[in-house]
């Protein structure tokens, strides 16, 4: 990857003036937003508002036509998907993607890349430097599945635990990279209410540890969970703010729900 300097006092990610068209079709126009660090931030939208795009212009997926993003105040070129972990950032996506024969904490240790300092070459040869991260890396992800809840499922296999416990696994798995910033994309799809509730404070409680970018359908979790939160509509930016602010906001509940005062039960 190329990385042009620029001034070093910046928020965490800035995505700049992104624009995305497909064909004709323009999913994300001069989106601009900023996550600070320590914080938790919000993307909602209607359906079709372009937040998956946008999480996939974050994570390097799609490729914006114009405008960019900046990690720590510097330019990001040639951003890939591969390079997340290098520069410090984790994601779920909205599909688990855990492997269905490898068991929760094999799941969990596919995670771990960031910190790994010896190669591939010396964790073949079994060498003292890949034999102490390994042992590092293990107790992390085991300290990871404790703080999650999950400590007791680290010997099943993900097939065998109820969706909202894989759930926490594909967390896990994001979280023992310690990265610092995890971007999770609708990590509230399929969970129950009381479920939705816990995983937003759980997300407040990250902040102690790294930044969220979190991309939802669910206003009851970014409401609960977010410090700010950016709204999306037709590809645009309609609104961002508290979510006190956003939820009293009656062109956000328009373009959101179509009916202005409920935003707050979506
Ligand atoms: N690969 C693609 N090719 C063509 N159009 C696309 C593509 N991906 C997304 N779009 C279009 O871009 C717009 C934004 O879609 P996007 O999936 O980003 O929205 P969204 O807010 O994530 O919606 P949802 O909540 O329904 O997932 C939509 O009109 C969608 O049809």
């Amino acid at each position: 990857m190329t990385i042009a300097c620029h001034a070093s006092r910046s928020p965490l990610l800035e995505v700049d003036q992104v624009t995305v068209r497909f064909g004709g079709l323009v999913a994300l126009r001069e989106v601009a937003l900023a996550v600070e660090p320590g914080t938790v931030l919000g993307v909602i939208g209607p359906n079709g508002a372009g937040k998956t795009t946008l999480f996939n212009v974050i994570c390097g997926f799609v490729r914006p036509q114009q405008g960019g993003l900046r990690w720590r105040g510097t330019e990001l070129t040639a951003h890939s998907p591969r390079k997340l972990a290098g520069l410090g950032i984790a994601r779920t996506l909205q599909g688990l993607g855990l492997f269905p024969g490898l068991t929760v904490l094999e799941n969990v240790l596919t995670g771990g890349h960031r910190h790994a300092r010896a190669g591939a070459l010396s964790t073949l040869l079994g060498l003292r430097a890949a034999a102490r991260d390994e042992a590092a890396l293990r107790q992390r992800a085991h300290a990871v599945l404790d703080d999650l809840g999950i400590a007791s499922t680290h010997a099943s296999l993900p097939g065998a635990l109820p969706y909202g416990v894989q759930k926490r696994v594909a967390l896990a798995r994001a979280l023992v990279a310690e990265p610092e910033l995890l971007l999770l994309d609708e990590p509230a799809s399929g969970l129950s209410a009381d479920e939705i509730d816990e995983l937003a404070d759980r997300i407040r409680g990250f902040t102690t540890r790294t930044s969220v970018l979190v991309v939802e359908h669910h206003m009851d979790l970014v409401m609960r969970a977010c410090d700010r939160i950016v709204v999306l509509n037709f590809g645009e930016v309609i609104a961002q703010g508290s979510p006190d602010r956003i939820r009293a906001d009656p062109v956000v509940a328009e373009a959101y729900l179509g009916t202005a005062g409920e935003a707050s039960h979506a």
